[in-house]
């Protein structure tokens, strides 16, 4: 798959895939190049300010009505919605999961989907769902957009390739990709079959954190994100759309595919991402920060500072902190936790967090490190230490997250995770001050 991006977050950007077919010095000709149709893809109110309005122009073989026609409702089994509690008996409590074998049958990204935690309200454009995906089958004649919100797909194993509306994008384990409300697209695998994590986010778009005190630089910087050039597909074959829309699924039967979009500018695209292009900021003489240091996007929720979802990494990093415990400290949060692991160890939790696997600590729910854990980091010296070969993630949001049944009842639930905390002793001794150790 070529892979060629024009770099930038949230740029307006403009590509044609042929010669002379973008419209130059207005949108709407009134006889647009080759033939196409013209059509505006809004993904904000047309009102909304200046610095929060996003749309692409599209010029394309067919509009997008001839993209769609009487629409079917077909099911997708573990693909959930919110609101959706389950009545799954799970009782409250801090939550992990070891990962899953890649199943035999056969899945698209569409039909592999699984969620296993939902949050707030898709009719009120609120919240967030956290699903696992799986990938053993491409969807070559299968198409799909979401109106419920945008996908931010992370693959755990296995690439992925993307062909949507605006272009093909390219990610392995260690990039995301962010697909926009209503864009269709279909996924393929890049090299066997792929499992990963994707965070449906029914609010307001992803956008990148201020940087405040930090400055102009660091974190994620915006020459790091990569927008597909325009491509399309001319296939006048049977094709089927399928569309996600408050939290049903509608299917409709065409006779070409809708990637046929051959010019377009504007800045609503989808993107992707490295993480290991994130320039990560911390403490470089004691304590341990908050993790918002390490937040790649942020959709925010209308409150200041009180996002709908955080995307948050742990990445590659130098632990320098002096006299401090550093590793996550113990904590209570009033936001909800979903994690996951691309690869490597997360430094709260060496051993039962794997890759692939995933842990869910909801609101006021305590967690911190576990016992292991926290005896490296109280009684190991304090040399400078490098984390290495390590990524880490959480889906943080304000809302409080519910498991789905399907999550309740996976086997790689680990009924003993509660354990970790198990061994963490009274150490209080009012006439010791200077506590060296049990
Ligand atoms: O719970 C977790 O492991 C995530 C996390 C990491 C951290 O460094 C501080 C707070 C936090 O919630
Ligand atoms: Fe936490």
């Amino acid at each position: 798959m070529p892979d060629h991006y024009m770099h930038g977050f949230g740029n307006e950007f403009e590509t044609e895939a042929l010669p002379g077919a973008l419209p130059q010095g207005q949108n709407s000709p009134q006889r647009c190049p080759y033939g196409l149709y013209a059509e505006q893809l809004s993904g904000s109110p047309f009102t909304a300010p200046r610095s929060a309005n996003e749309r692409s122009w599209l010029y394309r073989i067919r509009p997008s009505v001839k993209h769609t026609g009487r629409f079917a409702r077909i099911s997708v089994r573990n693909w959930k919605t919110a609101p959706h509690i389950d009545d799954h008996g799970l009782p409250l409590g801090q939550l992990r999961w070891g990962p899953q074998p890649i199943p035999s049958e056969s899945l698209t990204f569409v039909t592999g989907m699984r969620t296993m935690t939902t949050a707030g309200d898709v009719n009120t454009q609120t919240g967030m769902a956290a699903h696992l995906y799986h990938v053993t089958e491409d969807m070559t004649d299968d198409y799909f957009y979401n109106a419920d919100g945008e996908l931010l797909i992370a693959p755990q194993m296995g690439g992925l390739d993307i062909a949507t509306e605006l272009g093909l994008i390219a990610i392995g384990p260690g990039e995301i990709a962010v697909i926009p409300r209503g864009m269709k697209f279909k996924v393929g695998q890049s090299d066997g079959p792929s499992r990963g994590y994707v965070c449906e986010n029914y609010g307001a778009k992803f956008t990148l954190p201020e940087r405040g005190p930090i400055g102009a630089n660091c974190l994620a910087n915006r020459r790091d994100f990569k927008s597909p050039v325009a491509w399309y597909e001319e296939k006048e074959t049977p094709c089927r759309l399928t569309v996600k829309w408050c939290g049903g699924f509608h299917r409709t039967e065409i006779g070409h595919s809708p990637l046929d979009v051959v010019a377009w500018h504007g800045n609503y695209a989808p993107y992707k991402y490295d993480l290991r292009s994130f320039a990560p900021v911390g403490a470089i003489l004691f304590d341990h920060p908050d993790p918002s240091i390490f937040t790649v996007l942020t959709a925010p929720s209308g409150e200041a500072g009180v996002a709908n979802v955080d995307f948050v990494i742990f990445p590659e990093r130098w632990l320098v902190a002096e006299h401090s415990f550093r590793p996550p400290w113990y904590h209570v949060n009033i936001m909800s936790e979903f994690m996951g692991l691309i690869y490597g160890q997360y430094d709260a939790k060496a051993h039962g967090f794997l890759p692939g696997g995933v842990s869910l600590h909801n609101c006021m729910l305590p967690h911190g490190p576990d016992k292991e854990a926290f005896d490296k980091a109280s009684f190991g010296e304090l040399k400078p230490h490098k984390l290495t070969d390590s990524l880490a993630f959480m889906f943080e949001t304000r809302y409080p997250q519910h498991v789905t049944e399907y999550g309740a009842k996976l086997p790689t639930l680990q009924s003993d995770y509660i354990d970790c905390w198990r061994g963490l002793e009274k150490n209080f001794d009012p006439k010791r001050r200077e506590w060296t150790g049990p």
